[in-house]
C-alpha cells in the first residue's frame, strides 16, 4: 500500500516537532528514516500509524485520508513496532504475539486455526518458536524486541513501521530481522541509527529538526557532505569489497 504524507505538521505544547513534511512511499518499498536524536522520526512514525493526527496536512494510505478511517481499519493495515513498547508482564510470548490478530477477531470471527498458523509463522520468522510459552517478564531486551516484531508480523500488515527495531539485537539477529523485513512484499518504514544498515533500504529520508531535508537512494543521500551537515561527523565512504554496496566509517569532525 502506498503511504503518503502531505504537508504534515505536528506540534505539542507550542513546540513544532514536524513541519510541512511531504513524502510518498511506494507500495512494497523499504524506506529508511534517519536523523539525529530528537529530530522527529518517532513522531512521524506515530502519525503514519494513526496514533496521532497531524495538526496540519494529511496522511494517506492507499489514497485514503487516515483521519477519516476507523482505528480498527487502520490496525488491519498498519503495524507499528515502537522503541519502548510496554506489554503486560504476566502473559506468555505466544499470548503477546496473538494480540496481533485482535483487529481481525469478532464474535462472528473467533480465533481460528488460521490465526494460530499465522502466529506460529510470525514466531518462526523471528526465531522464537521455542520461547512461545515463556512469560514476558523472563525475556531479555532483545528477545522482547523480537517478540514485538512477531506481534507486528502476526497482524499481517500492508504497512510495517519499525522504530529502531535492531537496537537491542545481537549482530546475527540484526541481520536476520533486516533481511526478513526487506523480503516482505509490503511497505516498510524503518527508523534507523545504523547508517550502514540504512544503506540496505530502497530509499532514505533525512529528518533534521522536524524537517525532511533530504530524500533519495542511499547513494544519493549518504554523502560525506550530508553526514557532516546532519550528524556533524566525518565519513569515509568505501566500496564494499564483498559486493556492490558501500561501507561507511565515521570519525569526529574537527
Ligand atoms: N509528547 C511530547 N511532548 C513534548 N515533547 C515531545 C513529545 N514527544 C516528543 N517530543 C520531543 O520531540 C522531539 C522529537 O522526538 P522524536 O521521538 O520524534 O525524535 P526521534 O528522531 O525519534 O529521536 P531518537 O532518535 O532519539 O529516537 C524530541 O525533542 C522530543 O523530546
Amino acid at each position: 500500500m502506498k503511504l503518503v504524507a502531505e504537508n504534515v505538521s505536528w506540534k505539542v505544547q507550542g513546540r513544532t516537532l514536524l513541519e510541512n513534511v511531504s513524502l510518498s512511499i511506494a507500495a512494497g518499498e523499504t524506506f529508511g528514516l534517519i536523523g539525529p536524536n530528537g529530530s522527529g522520526k518517532t513522531t512521524l512514525l506515530r502519525l503514519f500509524a494513526g496514533l496521532q493526527k497531524p495538526k496540519a496536512g494529511r496522511i494517506r494510505i492507499a489514497g485514503q485520508d487516515m483521519a477519516r478511517m476507523r482505528q480498527r481499519d487502520i490496525a488491519r493495515s498498519v503495524a507499528l513496532v515502537e522503541q519502548q513498547a510496554n506489554t503486560a508482564e504476566r502473559i506468555s510470548v505466544h499470548q503477546a504475539v496473538s494480540l496481533g490478530r485482535t483487529p481481525f477477531l469478532s464474535p462472528f470471527q473467533p480465533w481460528s486455526e488460521e490465526d494460530e498458523a499465522i502466529v506460529s509463522r510470525a514466531l518462526a520468522d523471528v526465531g522464537m518458536q521455542s520461547m512461545a510459552e515463556r512469560l514476558w517478564h523472563t525475556l531479555s531486551g532483545g528477545e522482547r524486541q523480537r517478540a514485538h516484531i512477531a506481534r507486528a508480523l502476526a497482524q499481517e500488515p500492508c504497512v510495517l513501521l519499525l522504530d529502531e527495531p535492531t537496537n537491542h539485537l545481537d549482530i546475527r539477529h540484526q541481520l536476520s530481522i533486516l533481511q526478513l523485513v526487506r523480503q516482505l512484499p509490503i511497505t516498510v518504514v524503518i527508523a534507523l541509527h545504523d547508517l550502514n544498515q540504512a544503506m540496505e533500504c530502497d530509499r532514505i529520508g533525512v529528518i533534521e529538526d522536524g524537517h525532511l531535508v533530504d530524500l533519495g537512494t542511499p547513494r544519493q543521500v549518504l554523502t560525506c557532505r550530508r553526514l557532516r551537515q546532519t550528524f556533524g561527523v566525518h565519513a569515509d565512504i568505501l566500496e564494499d569489497p564483498a559486493g556492490p554496496g558501500q561501507i561507511m566509517r565515521f570519525r569526529q569532525a574537527v
